[in-house]
């Protein structure tokens, strides 16, 4: 079942032309508006249970997607729905079904303990005492808070905070988190802390993320499954061995030799070539030629010391996206 649904969404946003013929005064005084497209068409789905990474360089239109389904902004045209419910038109109902994640931003009252926040959420979405009780502990042992469930908000951590946030957004038992750099700021182990809490809060509860992250670890680690955007519509979607499958064909053997070889350095159906003496590489389009092949000709006719599979990496995947577009690599 899908729990978040976006359909031909567009958003435009009315600005003021800038006109450098007239003076300041001028454009204060009678500006003139142009519309400007955050969304152009955009459509996705995120099943229950899903961790789904919607990615996009600056601009792409991110957190325009997030602000509609948050029911912050309405959408020029289109739909979207969140547990089948339309955010903007039932606010109430669909902020029951949902959790929010600021990275950079908290929802938590800075100058009063974390668990008074607690407190005050449980009533503002009507939870009882009896499950609001079982989903702290939970959320507590989950997110480890409990070191600092007393202190104020101001006092804590950026890592501390984050959970601490993510606890908050938890405690209604959502069926949707939206996750939004929520690691940025963090120190290597703060990040790698979230990650596994996000993931055993999946894990555990069946919970439906959706995340956007600038961390290209967050997606390698985090997603099942990504959505790229830019210019406010869809690239590609699929799940991270669909994209490197999809981008990067290519697998990598690098080869160490014990002795010199007489005469080329070659593999069937594969680039291949001597790097030094002692050290040489394999290329090859996994869906062209099993590895087993490729390792099993190199045992039988060179003096193989030892050899390394260089896998993709989605990383590099995206990385490549953000500097040079999605083009499919040539060996
Ligand atoms: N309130 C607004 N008024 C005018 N233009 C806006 C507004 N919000 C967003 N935009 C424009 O819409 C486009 C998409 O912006 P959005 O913030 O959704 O991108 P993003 O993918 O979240 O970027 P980033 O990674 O930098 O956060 C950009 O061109 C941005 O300038």
């Amino acid at each position: 079942m899908n729990v978040v649904e976006v359909r031909d969404l567009t958003k435009s946003f009315k600005v003021r032309k800038p006109d450098k013929e007239s003076g300041p005064i001028r454009n204060l005084l009678r500006p003139r508006w142009e519309y400007r497209e955050a969304l152009s068409g955009l459509s996705f789905s995120v099943a229950e249970g899903e961790i789904v990474g919607l990615l996009g360089s600056n601009g792409a239109g991110k957190s325009t997607t997030m602000k509609c389904l948050c029911g912050i902004l309405l959408p020029t045209s289109g739909s979207v729905r969140v547990s089948g419910l339309d955010p903007f038109r039932d606010r109430a109902g669909a902020l029951r079904e949902l959790g929010v994640v600021f990275g950079q931003k908290t929802t938590l009252w800075w100058d009063v303990p974390v668990i008074e926040t607690y407190r005050l959420l449980r009533r503002i979405y009507d939870v009882s005492q009896h499950d609001f009780d079982r989903v702290l502990e939970n959320v507590t042992e989950v997110l480890g808070l409990a070191d600092f469930l007393h202190t104020s908000v101001r006092q804590l951590s950026l890592g501390q905070r984050v959970r601490a946030d993510l606890g908050a957004a938890f405690l209604h038992r959502p069926k949707v988190l939206f996750l939004d750099e929520p690691t940025i700021g963090l120190d290597v182990a703060a990040k790698s802390r979230l990650r596994e809490f996000v993931k055993r809060i999946r894990d555990e509860t069946g919970v439906t993320i959706l995340l956007t992250t600038h961390d290209l670890r967050d997606i390698e680690l985090l997603s099942d499954r990504i959505i790229l955007i830019d210019k406010g519509g869809k690239l590609f979607e699929g799940t991270l061995a669909e994209t490197i499958a999809r981008f990067s064909p290519y697998t990598t053997v690098k080869v160490e030799l014990s002795e010199d070889i007489h005469g080329p350095f070659e593999v069937p159906g594969a680039l291949a070539g001597l790097e030094s003496p002692l050290t040489a590489w394999v290329r090859f389009r996994r869906e062209d030629l099993p590895i087993t092949e490729v390792t099993g000709h190199l045992m039988r006719h060179y003096p193989v010391r030892d050899f390394t599979v260089e896998e993709p990496r989605i990383e590099e995947i995206v990385r490549q996206f953000y500097t040079d577009g999605l083009e499919i690599p040539v060996p």
